[in-house]
Formats: C-alpha cells, structure tokens, sequence
C-alpha cells in the first residue's frame, strides 16, 4: 500500500510537515502500546495478528462440504456482513454473493424469491449471537428453506461467538460452525472467520490475502514517515484535530465501493467517542465527481478526501469516432480516461486548498486488497491512540438496540419509554 500526504500538507485546514515532525513523537508511542497489545492479545488489538492467526485451512475444511454452489448468502450486520461484502466484491468473482443486513421485508422476500435455495449456502454470522437483524433474518431464510423442500441444515455455516442464540441453535443442530477469533471487534474481522468463509466460496486465495495483509504488519515502525498504515492515521488524526471533521473516502474502482462502506463503519464506530471523531463519506470516482465533488471543492472547509486506486488495472478500449468533439477519446481507453480523473480531481483539489491523501495499491487483487483492509485497520487503531478513544468499544449504538428491543415487548427497558415521548410536529 503506498500513502502520498503531498496534498494534505498546507492545504485548509492546514497541516504543515513540521507538525507531521512532531506528532511522530507521539506515532513512536502509540506504536509501543499498539505491540504491547497485540503482544498480550488484547482485545481490539488482536485483530492485528490476524496475518499470523488465521488459519486459511481451516476455512477451506469448513466450506469444503458444500459442493460448488451457485451463490451465497450472507446473513449479517455492520462488520459481520461488510468485511465479506467487501472482499467477494473486490476478488471473488467465482460466484453470485448475496448479503442480507436489514430487515426491509420488500427487500427480504424479493431476494429470498430470486435465490436458488437448493443451490445456495447461507452463512449466518454473529459474533455476539443476540443480533435482532440477524437472527430474524436467518429465522426467515430457515422458513423459506423450508417451504422450498430444502434441507437448511444441509446448505448453513455458522461464524459466532462462543455463547449465545446463534451458538445453541448450532450446536441443537450440529451446523458446521466456525469461532468469532476472540478479542476481534466486528468491524476488524474481515480477514477472520466472519468474512474469509464467503471469500474462499468465491474462489479467492486466502493466503495471498494474509500476506498482502501481513506486508502492512511488517511495516508498522516506530515512525509514520515508515508506515504507510501509520502515515494515514496520523495524517486523518491531525486534519481532524484542526478541523477536518470529514473524511470522504473516493476509490476510483468499482470493485471498492463497498470497501468504502466498510471503511465507514471501521472509523466511525471506532472513533466516534466523547464528542470527537471524523465522519466518513463514502464516494465513488470518477462517478461523484458529478455529485459530491462540488460539496468537497466548494463546501465548507471541513473534509479531507481520500482517493485510492490500484497503479494496475484490466482496461478496455474506447473505439475510434470521427464524431465532432468526441475524437481525443476515441482510441484510447476507459482506464486512461479514469486515472486522467483520478489525477484531475486530486489537483482540482488541492488548488481549491482542499486537503487530500493518494491511497494505492498495486492491483485490486488478494494481495492489494489484504494491503488495503489492513492498512486502514492499523490506521484506524492509531488514530484511535493519538484520539485517546476507546477504539475497540461502541456503547452507543446499544441505547437503540434496548429501545427496539422494548417496543417488541423482548424486556423491560426505558429507552422504550422514551420512545413514546417523542415530541411532534407533523407536517402532513
Ligand atoms: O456480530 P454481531 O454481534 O451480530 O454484531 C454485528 C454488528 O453490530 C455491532 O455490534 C453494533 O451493534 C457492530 O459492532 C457489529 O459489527
């Protein structure tokens, strides 16, 4: 993974590379408590040794059973259902990949009528095994199984916790089921269990995926002059720090659009504490350059753009046209007109004095993808250092969770109360 600051020194808000110099100090430290924790395993920060902890063969013997199905379903929510959205999106092309993270019925039934349930497998996954979303979902899935003369304990993987609903439904009956790796929060599990199950399905090389992702653990180092992870977390921690609340984060592939999704959640949820925090944008180039691009450029100071790319990439060509206006794009191709838009937003950009960072990797392949998910993982995890935040923790989406919860009669608690006092104004 290469990281260029270039753009986001001396932009507004302003960064000036000597404060970069200082804030190493800090990066030196946070690196020290960063292998401290991933020393002792601890929790959050065990997701770093992931490289090393995951055990490819292990997937690949759990997936084994289920003899070359035409799709998969994911049946999840926020990281359970991202990190694999993200990875069969990016490499796994080897077969039709279906996610259900909410409970939108239209969306449910419509999908559920399309599936080829006889030839789909389903893989439920829940770190805690509570989830509402999920575990609806699956009871759902399992029903529509049923109705569809379909074995579901035939075609079901489960990745959970060690306790929980979802476990002891696995265990009454004996569904092949795989361990949330303990002291892996959610939204860094994409290169565990929870995500790699769906990337093996599709075909994609799960070690090539851990050593792209191990390349970035090797270059964390005591300096973010040395760590292309570390140089962005400092880089989106500083820009926060003097204003850029916003950080839009623009792959110019579409095969990385839910990457940017993922993203999302990694640093919001992780970051997002005591009243601080920098909101992820998701974009897409060159496609919200005719959307986004005008707030990014024209809005408020606030926002750091991120734009990634791979430096390779399969293209396809523009024919010939003698059509007036149109002959400087005829005979060239669709990968040179978007690198050219790439590099064309980038300096519309800066010379609107707008900070932003070049992410690339070489090719959006396992190897650049295990780069990428890794490299915004240990960024995030020293952002969150430098923030003084509790990374690794997220109590604040659990208010909501007590007040659904509540309002379908699963406990007594007041969040549910508070509900009933929303103050109105209709307008109707
Ligand atoms: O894997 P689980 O326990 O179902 O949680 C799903 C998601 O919900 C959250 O816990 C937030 O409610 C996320 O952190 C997590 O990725």
């Amino acid at each position: 993974m290469y990281v260029d600051l270039g753009n986001a020194l001396d932009a507004e808000p302003r960064l000036t590379r000597e404060a970069l110099d200082r804030l190493d100090e800090r990066v030196a430290d946070a690196h020290e408590r960063i292998a401290r924790g991933r020393a002792d395993a601890d929790h959050g920060y065990a997701a770093l040794n992931l490289p090393d902890t995951a055990d490819p063969d292990a997937v690949y013997a759990a997936v084994d059973p289920f003899d070359d199905p035409q799709a998969v379903l994911t049946v999840g929510i926020g990281g359970s259902a991202l990190g694999a959205a993200t990875l069969t999106e990016a490499v796994g092309s080897g077969i039709d990949h279906y996610i259900l993270d909410n409970v939108d019925p239209a969306h449910v039934d419509a999908l559920l009528d399309s599936l080829p349930l006889a030839d789909t497998v389903v893989h439920v996954v829940s770190r805690s095994g509570t989830t509402a979303e999920t575990l609806a979902n699956f009871l759902v899935v399992r029903d529509a199984m049923d109705r569809a003369g379909v074995d579901w304990t035939e075609r079901t993987l489960v990745t959970t916790g060690e306790s929980g609903n979802l476990r002891n439904l696995a265990d009454r009956h004996d569904l092949p089921a795989l361990d949330v790796p303990a002291g892996v929060p959610g939204r860094f599990s994409a290169l565990s269990t929870v995500a790699l199950p769906v990337a093996a399905l599709a075909g994609a090389d799960l070690d090539a995926l851990l050593d792209g992702a191990r390349s970035e653990a090797d270059a964390l180092a005591g300096s973010l002059f040395e760590s292309p992870a570390y140089a962005y977390g400092a880089a989106c921690y500083a820009l926060e720090r003097r204003g850029a609340g916003v950080n839009a984060v623009m792959p110019y592939a579409e095969s990385l659009e839910y990457f940017a999704e993922w993203f999302a959640q990694l640093w919001a949820e992780s970051l997002g504490k005591d009243a601080v925090g920098q909101t992820p944008a998701r974009a897409l180039g060159a496609t919200d350059q005719h959307s986004q691009l005008q707030l990014y450029r024209a809005g408020p100071r606030d926002k750091l753009v991120t734009l990634v790319r791979p430096r390779e990439r399969p293209d396809v060509s523009i024919p010939e046209t003698a059509l007036d206006g149109l002959a400087y794009l005829g005979g060239g191709s669709l990968g040179e007109l978007l690198d050219a838009e790439f590099e064309a937003t980038e300096a519309s950009l800066a010379a609107a004095n707008c900070p932003n960072v070049r992410i690339e990797v070489d090719r959006i392949d396992e190897r650049g993808v295990g780069e990428l998910l890794y490299g915004m993982e240990a960024a995030c995890v020293l952002y969150g250092e430098l923030a003084g935040v509790e990374t690794f923790t997220q109590p604040a989406v659990e208010w909501g969770k007590r007040a659904a919860r509540g309002l379908l009669g699963g406990g007594d608690f007041e969040e549910a109360e508070a509900v009933g006092e929303k103050r109105r104004l209709l307008i109707d």
